[in-house]
């Protein structure tokens, strides 16, 4: 099968112009087909603080109200997708901006209310990407860059994260590619010490990821990406690590400097 690159870049590279416009650089420079999975909850946490719509988060997760939909539609699918897809022209890359709406690419279901009531949040699954409609675009050299918003079919964009939208996205693809999905964000890897960038742990398996657990190596936003990255490679996705967003040309050869995820 043909290879396909599913590339996460994470918001605080967004939220550098300088960093983001390195990855874009070294992004339309890879060869091959590949998609494009982009957050910016830092960017819509600054905004909203200038529009008196403070965030709510419950386990790493956006509790997205009325104000607070508008808020990510506004900022994720306007301000960073298009501008990322600008940019992406500018090199060249042929790159067509989507939410989960777009082409129905990913419908979605809002998170029934258990104890929390998330809001306007989306679960997705595999089943229901549009893999036909990304296989066309591929096809024709056109680089689909996503956005973290779903719908719900009914006529309401959803918020979904952007790390589960790419695990998501590269299992889907699986069927039709030999996928790597490359979580790209500032960080050298998933890292021993956190505060040391020498320290990347080059391949987790699950005891070891249980063990980095139990000795509380590990903390916020990577908890969830290290499941989103298993949920991946357990699920048909080829290839799956987690890197510096600098170091993708390197991650996207056999010579990885990030960290494998393995099973
Ligand atoms: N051991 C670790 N190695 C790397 N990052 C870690 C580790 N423990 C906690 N983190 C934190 O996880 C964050 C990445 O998660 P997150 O902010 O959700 O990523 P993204 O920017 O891709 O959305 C890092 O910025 C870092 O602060
Ligand atoms: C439901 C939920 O939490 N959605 C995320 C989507 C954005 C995202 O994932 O952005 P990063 O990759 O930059 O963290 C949020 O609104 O923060």
């Amino acid at each position: 099968m043909e290879q396909l690159f599913v590339i996460k870049i994470g918001g605080n590279v967004i939220d550098d112009p300088e960093k983001l416009q390195d990855f874009l650089h070294t992004f339309a420079r890879v060869k091959g087909k590949k998609i494009l999975v982009h957050g910016g909850g830092k960017i819509a946490t600054k905004i909203g603080h200038g529009l008196g719509i403070e965030p709510n988060y419950h386990q790493g997760r956006r509790i997205t109200d009325d104000k607070t939909i508008d808020l990510v539609t506004m900022v994720y699918g306007g301000l960073v997708n298009k501008k990322i897809v600008a940019s992406l022209q500018a090199l060249n890359e042929n790159a067509i901006g989507l939410t989960g709406a777009d082409g129905n690419v990913l419908p979605a279901v809002r998170r029934p209310v258990k104890e929390i009531d998330f809001g306007w949040v989306g679960d997705i699954q595999e089943s229901q990407v549009n893999t036909a409609l990304l296989s066309a675009l591929l096809q024709q050299n056109i680089t689909p860059v996503f956005a973290a918003l779903t719908h719900d079919s009914q006529g309401h964009i959803l918020n979904t994260n952007a790390d589960t939208i790419a695990s998501v996205l590269a299992v889907a693809l699986s069927k039709h590619y030999d996928v790597r999905l490359i979580y790209c964000f500032e960080k050298k890897g998933v890292l021993l010490d956190v505060e040391d960038d020498h320290s990347v742990i080059h391949r987790i398996d699950p005891p070891l990821y249980q063990q980095l657990l139990a000795e509380k190596k590990l903390f916020e936003g990577i908890i969830p990406k290290i499941d989103n990255a298993f949920a991946a490679i357990g699920s048909g996705v080829k290839e799956v690590l987690i890197g510096d967003s600098q170091d993708l040309a390197a991650n996207t050869t056999p010579e990885i400097t990030g960290t494998l995820i393995i099973y």
